[in-house]
């Protein structure tokens, strides 16, 4: 059996050929920008007003004081969206500004509202004290000058991007297409009915699988339930996909030892070109990748408990995907171990588990109850993968441990 590092290295030499697509900006959640994007202009477009107030030119103020004030007089009110040319301007006046609304020529300072001392007729606005230049100002380019880069190529797209782009006139990006899943779930017992026998099991692989799709990287197609009998079948459906759009085809379950787990007969009737069956890991030792040969395709088998899926889902396919669409490798985040843990040196351990802040800023982890691979309680009250290297059996409380997020990549939390 090959352990997590060495099935990593097979996984990455697997590349299969993902294409590229032209969508608009507005679409690209989650998606994976194949170029650097740059801002197609300055923003802000105009040096405008971070404050409503009035826009005066400061050098008219160097002389006042409580006894020597001025009357500047109000030219104007400017407003977000408005021209704010000015046919001439003299010494001593002001233009009132909207927050967002731009500064004429010759003025560099703005006042708050609240601040302003008006005349009688509120022609005029009286000033008694010198003002500071460059006060609630907000200049052009100031955030992005034009050409200024938004993001490196193999960024996972987020809402945060998504503002950028709408706001620096990026209309189109050419992204990584999503791969298109073809997913199998497996077994007599498993059903989709709402009523089931006690002998029966409910499909829950496929849904959390699919619910993984709706925000993140790939396209779920669901291939049904193939039966123990059904083993032919299995293999016309990945002779059919080779002419198919489909780039993976996942199953979940009939990948271990038992009588009817045929995945693995079925996968070493094809040609390969790279191939692992079983990791040293926990949960998830029977996992199974191959990449067809003379195909862009690639195949894992997932063990069916749902743990074992899930932990298989997050740790295998997840990088895989990252790989195959140009995302940099993630990284684990590190927290401070809550409680005693131990495990066989030998393997690697994913683990459900619960990540909490302390009120002095330090970030723990737990290690639930219920580990085992059936057990969907804890996976509920978990929000992180705690992986637990091999080498090492025992883990004392504070060792340091790496975590990874369950539902994207670290990258979208931790840049
Ligand atoms: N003799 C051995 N037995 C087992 C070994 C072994 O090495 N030797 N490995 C064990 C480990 S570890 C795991 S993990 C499981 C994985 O087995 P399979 O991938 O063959 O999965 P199945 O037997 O088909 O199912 C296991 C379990 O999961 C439930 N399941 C399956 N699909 C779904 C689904 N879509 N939704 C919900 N639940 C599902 C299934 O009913 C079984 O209870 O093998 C051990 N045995
Ligand atoms: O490896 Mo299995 O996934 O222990 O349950």
């Amino acid at each position: 059996m090959i352990n997590y590092k060495e099935a990593k290295k097979i996984l990455l030499k697997s590349k299969i050929k993902i294409k590229d697509e032209i969508i608009n900006s507005s679409k690209s959640l989650n998606r994976i920008n194949v170029l650097d994007i740059y801002s197609a202009v300055n923003y802000p477009a105009g040096t405008n007003a971070a404050f409503d107030g009035f826009a005066i030119n400061s050098k008219d103020t160097i002389k006042l004081n409580k006894n020597n004030s001025q009357n500047f007089k109000i030219l104007k009110t400017i407003s977000a969206g408005d021209n704010p040319s000015l046919k001439k301007t003299n010494k001593f006046e002001a233009v009132e500004v909207m927050t967002g609304a731009l500064i004429p020529k010759n003025f560099d300072t703005i006042i708050p509202i609240e601040k302003i001392i008006f005349d009688k007729n509120r022609k005029f606005i009286l000033i008694n004290k010198r003002i500071k230049n460059n006060q609630h100002i907000r200049y052009a380019g100031s955030d992005y000058k034009k050409r200024d880069l938004i993001i490196k190529k193999g960024t996972i797209i987020q809402p945060s991007h998504i503002l950028a782009f709408k706001t620096l006139g990026i209309v189109n990006i050419k992204v990584k297409m999503k791969p298109n899943i073809l997913f199998f779930s497996t077994g007599n017992e498993i059903s989709n009915n709402r009523n089931v026998a006690n002998w029966k099991v409910r499909n829950s692989n496929s849904y959390y699988i699919k619910s993984l799709s709706n925000n993140f990287l790939f396209n779920f197609i669901d291939g049904g339930i193939l039966r123990d009998k059904d083993a032919k079948l299995f293999q016309k459906k990945i002779e059919k996909s080779f002419k198919s759009k489909i780039d993976i085809i996942i199953t979940s379950g009939a990948v271990s030892a038992g009588k009817h787990d045929f995945v693995p007969h079925i996968i070493n009737k094809f040609s390969l070109s790279n191939f692992f069956k079983g990791v040293s890991i926990r949960p998830g030792k029977p996992v199974l990748f191959a990449k067809f040969k003379k195909t862009e395709k690639a195949i894992f088998g997932l063990p069916g408990n749902p743990i074992s899926s899930s932990a298989c889902f997050r740790f295998f396919v997840y990088p895989y995907l990252f790989n195959i669409l140009g995302v940099k490798v993630e990284k684990p985040f590190k927290a401070k171990l809550k409680n005693n843990y131990s495990k066989s040196k030998k393997i690697i351990r994913f683990l459900k588990a619960k990540l909490t802040s302390t009120n002095d800023g330090k970030i723990e982890l737990e290690v639930l109850k219920g580990q085992e691979s059936f057990r969907i309680k804890s996976f509920v009250e978990s929000n992180v993968w705690g992986l637990f290297k091999d080498g090492q059996s025992t883990f004392k409380k504070g060792e340091l441990i790496d975590c990874y997020s369950p539902i994207g990549s670290n990258i979208n939390i931790f840049k």
